[in-house]
C-alpha cells in the first residue's frame, strides 16, 4: 500500500493557553496520519486527498516573472561607501514594495553551495525508515519531516524537509555538526560540516544584509548588526519530490516567514512565487544568487516599514525541486522593537508590541498555522492578554 495509515497515540503539550477565537487547523489526536513516503508518492497519478489544495489556491498557470531588483553586493562588502549606498536605496525601495530581492557578489563560497546541495540529493534519496532518524517531533521545528502528515489534515505540502538550529554564539561552533552526527550518526559527520559551514556562511551573509536594512532605513548603521550578531537561527533544507498532479499541490503553501530575514538558495528547476499586486508572481532561478526575503520579525523591528511578502512553491511532474533556507532569528532573549529612530508618538506610533522570537514561534508551532496574517493575529493576541 503506498499510503501506509498509523494511529498516533502521541498528545501535543500546551504549555501556552489557547488564544481566544483562533481556529487551528492542528491535527486532532484521533486522526490517521498519513506516511509521505516521496519514493512511492513520486509516481502516483492520484493524490491523496489531503495534499488537494482548494480551487482558489492551486497554482496558476502562465505566472509573470517578479521584476526583483538583484543587489550587487561586491562594493558593499568591500567598504565602498557609493555602493553601499546604491544598494541600501534599492534594497530600502523593494522592501518597502514586496520585501523580497537578490543579492550576487555575496562572498559565499561557489563550492559549497554545491556541496550544500549536493549532500541534500544524497539525505533524501534514502529510504524513508532512514531519513526517520532525524525525525521532527511534534511540538519541535527541527528535524526531518515528510510533508506535515502529523501536524495538519488538509492542505498538506508536497515536501520534505531537513531543519536545525544554528547559533552564532563561540560555544556553539559545530552545533549543526553534533546534531546530525547525533541523528544520524558518525559517519555524517562530513554531511554536518557541510552545513556547520554553509549556516555559518549564511549567519554572516545575513548579518552583512543587516547592516545594509540599517542603512537603508536611516538608522544607525551598527543597529540589526549588532542585534542579529548572536543570532539563533533555523536552516531548512527544501526537497520537493515530483508530483504527478502538479496542477492541485503546493510544494509550500502560502504563508509569511515569522521570522526575520530568509536567505534562499534555489536550484535551476524553479518554483518560487510571491504574491504582488494581487496576483502570484515567479521568481526565476539563478544559481548565482540568493534571495532574500523579509519575516514577520523583520516587519516588527521596522515598525511596519517593511513587508514581509506572501510566498509560496509549486512542483512540477518531472524533475525534483532543492532549496536551501536559512532563517535568521534573534537570540532567545531578545526583545523585538523597533529602534527608536523609527518610532514617534505622533507621525510613526508602534504598530506592534514588544515580544520575543520563541513567543512568535510558540504561537505558529502550537496555536496558529502561519499565513499572511501572522504577525497581526498573534500582535492582537498579545495586547489582549495584556489588557
Ligand atoms: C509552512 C510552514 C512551515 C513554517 C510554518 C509555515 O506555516 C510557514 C512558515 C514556516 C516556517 C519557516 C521558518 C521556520 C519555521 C519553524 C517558522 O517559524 O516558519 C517554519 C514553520 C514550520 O516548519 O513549522
Ligand atoms: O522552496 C522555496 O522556494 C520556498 C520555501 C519557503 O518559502 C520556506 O521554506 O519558508
Ligand atoms: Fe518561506
Amino acid at each position: 500500500m503506498a499510503i501506509e495509515c498509523m494511529i498516533t497515540t502521541r498528545r501535543s503539550t500546551q504549555s501556552m493557553a489557547q488564544p481566544p477565537s483562533l481556529k487551528t487547523e492542528h491535527k486532532q489526536d484521533d486522526q490517521k496520519p498519513l506516511v509521505f513516503d516521496a519514493s512511492v508518492l513520486r509516481y502516483q497519478t492520484e493524490i491523496p486527498e489531503q495534499f488537494i489544495w482548494p480551487d482558489e489556491e492551486k497554482p496558476c498557470a502562465n505566472t509573470p516573472e517578479l521584476q526583483v531588483p538583484l543587489i550587487d553586493l561586491g562594493g558593499f562588502l568591500s567598504g565602498n561607501k557609493q555602493a553601499a549606498t546604491k544598494a541600501s536605496t534599492i534594497v530600502g525601495e523593494a522592501c518597502q514594495k514586496h520585501g523580497f530581492f537578490l543579492v550576487v557578489n555575496h562572498g559565499v563560497d561557489n563550492q559549497l553551495i554545491a556541496d550544500a546541495h549536493r549532500y541534500m540529493d544524497d539525505f533524501f534519496g534514502f529510504p524513508l525508515s532512514e531519513k526517520q532518524r532525524a525525525q521532527r517531533l511534534l511540538g519541535e521545528h527541527c528535524g526531518y519531516a515528510s510533508s506535515f502528515t502529523s501536524r495538519f489534515s488538509s492542505k498538506l505540502p508536497w515536501k520534505e524537509t531537513l531543519s536545525f538550529r544554528y547559533s552564532a554564539d563561540k560555544s556553539s561552533s559545530s552545533i549543526v555538526q553534533d546534531y546530525l552526527c547525533s541523528k544520524m550518526g558518525e559517519e555524517f559527520k562530513e554531511f554536518g560540516r557541510v552545513y556547520q559551514d554553509y549556516s555559518e556562511a549564511m549567519s554572516t551573509l545575513s548579518i552583512g544584509i543587516m547592516e545594509l536594512l540599517g542603512l537603508s532605513l536611516g538608522v544607525d548603521r551598527a543597529h540589526f548588526k549588532e542585534f542579529f550578531e548572536d543570532n539563533d537561527s533555523i536552516m531548512r533544507l527544501n526537497y520537493y519530490p515530483p508530483c504527478q498532479k502538479p496542477d492541485q499541490t503546493l510544494g509550500t503553501g502560502p504563508h509569511c516567514d515569522p521570522t526575520s530575514l530568509t536567505i534562499l538558495h534555489q536550484d535551476q528547476v524553479g518554483g518560487l512565487e510571491v504574491f504582488v499586486d494581487d496576483k502570484w508572481h515567479s521568481i526565476s532561478p539563478n544559481l548565482n544568487a540568493f534571495v532574500v526575503n523579509i519575516g514577520d520579525t523583520f516587519t516588527a523591528l521596522s515598525n511596519g516599514r517593511y513587508k514581509s511578502c506572501l510566498h509560496r512553491a509549486v512542483v512540477n511532474s518531472q524533475t525534483p525541486r532543492k532549496s536551501l533556507a536559512f532563517f535568521l532569528c534573534p537570540r532567545d532573549d531578545k526583545v523585538v522593537k523597533p529602534p527608536n529612530g523609527l518610532v514617534d508618538d505622533t507621525s510613526c506610533p508602534r504598530i506592534y508590541p514588544d515580544f520575543t522570537w520563541p513567543m512568535l514561534l510558540e504561537f505558529t508551532q502550537k496555536h496558529y498555522r502561519a499565513d499572511m496574517k501572522t504577525l497581526q493575529v498573534f500582535s492582537n493576541w498579545l495586547q489582549q492578554k495584556s489588557s
